[in-house]
């Protein structure tokens, strides 16, 4: 008895020895990512450059290998190809936009954007598109669960008084950088719907269209970048599409109710996976009710509204409940599947993927337009030096980079939505049930354990091993809770299943994403690439 007795105090012992050095190290990495910030901020600051704007012809067609037309077609005018326009046409690319619907989407999806989202917006001169379409101010999220709350401020100090969240209708948004690409007199955007892509030799020269009025037409350029989104028919052969659904987000819209936190993203952690709530408007709030799995009740013959009556209206925090019933019984009942996929690419001459067609990720944390816009940023800056697009060979060599230097931001944010869409749903396992408890306690810890997140997950710090550190922070302030002040043998069992089941959850997503380009990118030898030289 005097031995186990023993051994469970140098357990103990040994347990709380780990976890202390564990959160002192992240600590001190969190400090010098910090000093990192903050020398980056001085240099962006110093930085500026002016665009000079080329008039183009912007005439829609050109003969194959013809260098006088378009230098970049775009398939797809939503959140990525609207912003790709507007930023390769403000570098005086001769841009032509194929879009198949040029009215104003309405979505439920794309209507939070992250600071580190607004940020890219600012610096691809973009930010004016969130003003006058009625957007809300975010600065952070509330956390549900079991009757208690947290709130998670965004880290914001450090940046401007205008750097927060967005929240908006994703069709407005659309809508205005459509009309700011539209007004550079080297882009054109027309309706139609690209069916396949023209290829010769191995080389994408250009797409096939069906215009407005049924015509069929071919439109040419040295480069194509499809845009096409998550349900996309054209990437087949530029990447190996993994596309995989775990769940299903159901839309509604909330009216005249107040958020228990006004301009907070709210995450309630139900039964069996989270529900949000986020304002869209100033009088309007989104509610997305996840639903595991591929299918969802019948919203047709009302089976959805008896699901969110009778199951999921109860889990809705009091305040906010009437208004989710009020909303159900409107009936405006919208469905959308929750899709993740790994970026995959074939590098292929004279074409490129972007956006969701190219890579998607779970929408429980509102990161896929912040990835958009990031890619983009990284796109310009490496078509920046190069006068001439025609060169595909060399061009694809040269953009191999892209795939690399986009994985900081990407990586992240797409690691960060996989883990925490799983530790986030309800499990009966014992373990994930701890891990679930210790991730909302951890979060409430406030100081760097809440600040640490929420700057990985809205874009503001993105650290892959920050990541990696805080998520086993986590799991080990859950094994130290099991064994803290006197294991049992079935606690401690528990805990080791905990380490287990987080590394379970993490590990895959990372090697899906890619040990070598997340953590050591600079021994990826396509970063080091010059521009081609062309004639
Ligand atoms: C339910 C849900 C909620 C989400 N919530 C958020 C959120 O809050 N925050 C966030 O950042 N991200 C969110 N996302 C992800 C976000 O919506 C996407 O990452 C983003 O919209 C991707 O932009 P995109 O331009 O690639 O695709 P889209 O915005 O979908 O644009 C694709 C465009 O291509 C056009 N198109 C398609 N096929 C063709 C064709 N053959 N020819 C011509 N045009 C074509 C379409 O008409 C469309 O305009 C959410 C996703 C889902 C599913």
């Amino acid at each position: 008895m005097e031995i186990v007795f023993d051994n469970y105090i140098v357990g103990t012992f040994l347990v709380s020895l780990f976890a202390f050095l564990f959160l002192f190290i992240l600590r001190r990495y969190n400090n010098n990512n910090n000093d990192n910030n903050t020398r980056k901020k001085r240099f962006e600051k110093g930085y500026s450059r002016e665009f000079k704007i080329q008039t183009g012809t912007g005439k829609g067609e050109c003969s194959p290998g013809n260098g006088s037309g378009d230098e970049v077609i775009i398939v797809g005018a939503g959140v990525a190809g609207a912003a790709l326009a507007y930023t390769l046409g403000k570098d005086g690319r001769r841009v032509h936009v194929i879009e198949r619907d040029l009215t104003e989407p309405d979505r439920i999806v794309g209507e939070l954007l992250q600071p580190g989202g607004y940020l890219k917006l600012v610096e691809l001169g973009l930010e004016d598109c969130v003003e006058d379409i009625d957007a809300q101010r975010v600065f952070g999220y509330a956390l549900f669960k079991d009757g208690r709350n947290t709130k998670l401020s965004y880290p914001l100090e450090k940046f401007q008084a205008d750097v927060s969240g967005r929240s908006f209708h994703n069709g407005r948004l659309i809508q205005r950088m459509r009309e700011k690409a539209a007004t550079l007199p080297n882009v054109k955007l027309e309706q139609g719907t690209v069916t396949s892509l023209i290829e010769e030799k191995g080389t994408i020269i250009g797409v096939q269209y069906k215009t407005k009025d049924g015509e069929e037409l071919r439109a040419y350029a040295p480069l194509t970048i499809v845009c096409d989104g998550c349900f996309s028919n054209l990437r087949r052969s530029l990447c190996n599409p993994k596309v995989d659904v775990p769940s299903c987000f159901v839309g509604l819209v909330l009216e005249n109710c107040e958020l228990p936190f006004s301009n907070h993203g709210h995450v309630i952690l139900a039964d069996p996976s989270p529900i949000l709530f986020y304002p869209i408007s100033s009088t309007e709030v989104r509610c997305l009710v996840d639903v595991p799995g591929k299918k969802v009740p019948s919203v047709a013959n009302g089976e959805m509204a008896n699901h969110l009556k009778t199951v999921v209206a109860q889990q809705v925090p009091p305040e906010l409940r009437d208004a989710f019933i009020a909303a159900v019984d409107k009936g405006n009942i919208r469905t959308m599947p929750n899709r993740s996929m790994p970026a995959d690419p074939h590098p292929t001459p004279g074409a490129l993927l972007m956006g969701d067609a190219f890579n998607m990720r779970h929408p429980l944390t509102g990161g896929g337009m912040t990835v958009a816009l990031s890619d983009i940023v990284v796109l310009r800056d490496l078509l920046r030096p190069l006068h001439n697009l025609h060169d595909a060979a060399s061009l694809t060599s040269y953009l191999e980079s892209f795939y690399t230097l986009r994985k900081p931001v990407a990586s992240t944010i797409n690691t960060l939505a996989g883990a925490l869409y799983k530790v986030f749903s309800a499990s009966p396992d014992e373990a994930r049930k701890e891990m679930r408890q210790a991730c909302f306690d951890y979060l409430s810890l406030g100081g760097i354990f809440s600040t640490g997140p929420v700057a990985l997950l809205s874009g503001l710090n993105p650290r892959p091993l920050s990541l990696v550190l805080h998520f086993f922070a986590v799991a080990i302030y859950g094994v130290g809770r099991l064994l803290l002040p006197f294991p049992s043998f079935q606690r401690m069992w528990i805990g080791a299943r905990l380490i287990s089941s987080a590394s379970g959850i993490i590990f895959p997503i990372i090697k899906a994403e890619g040990v070598r380009q997340m953590f050591f990118p600079a021994t990826v030898p396509a970063v080091y690439r010059a521009p081609p030289v062309v004639n």
